[in-house]
């Protein structure tokens, strides 16, 4: 862990005065095991964009093995971290988030789903092995319940065939990514004065579904539709989805992809993992017909490859699907 200086910590984002937040009761759950559970995931991605999952069928073994392999790679001294390089954007971060001047009180590792061996190259031996051999598991189990709830999205919608949604994820040349976040105790933090310092910036993932599992620190929070925050009680045990923007397209704007942020924790340090379910660069994303009919269509279409390298233009907190919206007739 790095430890920083008061000026260093100063270059963070602070945010001051936060109400106490809401400890969210109504947080959608979505009991993966209940024959209802579709209808569940329908209204909470049109309503939040987001809910959390419980009994799902990943084993406690996958998430417990890649939760230590990724602690004992954050506990490494630094300059063996740095040996991944800048990321570009893959690889070791520390504090800096994207390439647009984006800082957090973060360290992470942003890793594509075809196995680069030069972004593990921090590791070598039967330590490469463990890593990759717990993050071949944990992320073929993340693209499993992804496929499963896209397909229940599907059902849940109407929408034929069931897989068109899940076969982006499934395409051998999906464009997705998976991401370790490591959030140290910050000493700048100050609850009881309401001094909070950010830990990864408010924005929308670009992708068309995310799942994020965590250790028991708060931290995450959401954006509900009138603009307040919510906190998301942490719950190792279960996964959190958020609709991303690819979604919000592909459904016309039926879904929202949600906005959400992460602060930093004053004593505990927060771990999280997430896949990133994206589609293969040159697919196209565009809403689906299905969901169009009658209603006029809200998006331009455009490449995976195109909205990526946009997204990858802008700021985290920019609104990225502004660009590619149909200006509606009048
Ligand atoms: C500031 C940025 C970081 C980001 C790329 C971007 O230019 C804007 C989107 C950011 C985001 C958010 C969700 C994921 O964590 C991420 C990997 C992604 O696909 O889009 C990050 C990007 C990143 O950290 O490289
Ligand atoms: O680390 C977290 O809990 C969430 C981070 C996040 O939203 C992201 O990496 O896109
Ligand atoms: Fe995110």
């Amino acid at each position: 862990m790095v430890v920083l200086s008061k000026p260093a910590i100063e270059q963070f984002s602070h945010i001051r005065n936060i109400k106490p937040t809401t400890l969210f009761p109504q947080i959608p759950l979505v009991d993966l095991s209940k024959p209802e559970s579709k209808h569940q995931i329908i209204k909470a991605c049109e309503e939040f964009g987001f809910f959390k999952v419980i009994n799902h069928d990943v084993p406690m073994e996958f998430i417990s093995r890649l939760e230590s392999e990724a602690t004992k790679f954050f506990s490494l001294p630094l300059c063996e971290k740095k040996k991944t390089g800048q990321p570009e954007p893959y690889g070791y971060g520390n504090k800096r988030i994207g390439p647009n001047g984006d800082f957090g009180w973060v360290e992470y590792l942003l890793l594509t789903n075809n196995q680069d061996p030069n972004l593990l190259r921090f590791l070598s031996g039967e330590n490469l092995e463990t890593f990759r051999f717990a993050l071949n598991n944990y992320m073929s189990a993340m693209k499993k319940m992804a496929c499963e709830i896209l397909e229940m999205i599907a059902d849940g919608l109407k929408i034929q065939p069931r897989n068109v949604l899940s076969k982006l994820l499934m395409d051998e040349q999906s464009d997705s990514v998976f991401r370790l976040n490591y959030y140290p105790p910050c000493p700048d933090v100050q609850p009881l004065n309401g001094s909070n310092v950010i830990g990864f910036g408010e924005h929308t993932d670009p992708q068309v579904i995310s799942v994020l599992r965590s250790n028991n620190t708060s931290g995450l929070q959401i954006s509900l539709r009138d603009g307040s925050w919510i906190s998301v009680p942490p719950d190792q045990t279960s996964f959190f989805i958020n609709v991303g923007d690819s979604l919000q397209v592909m459904t016309n704007g039926k879904f929202k992809s949600v906005k959400h942020r992460v602060l930093a924790n004053s004593v505990k340090c927060r771990l999280s993992m997430i896949y990133f379910g994206g589609p293969p660069l040159s697919e196209k994303i565009a809403p689906l017909p299905s969901l169009v009919r009658g209603e006029q269509s809200l998006y331009k279409e455009f490449t995976w490859f195109e909205y990526k390298k946009s997204a990858y233009d802008s700021s985290l907190a920019d609104n990225r699907l502004i660009h590619f919206e149909r200006i509606a007739a009048s």
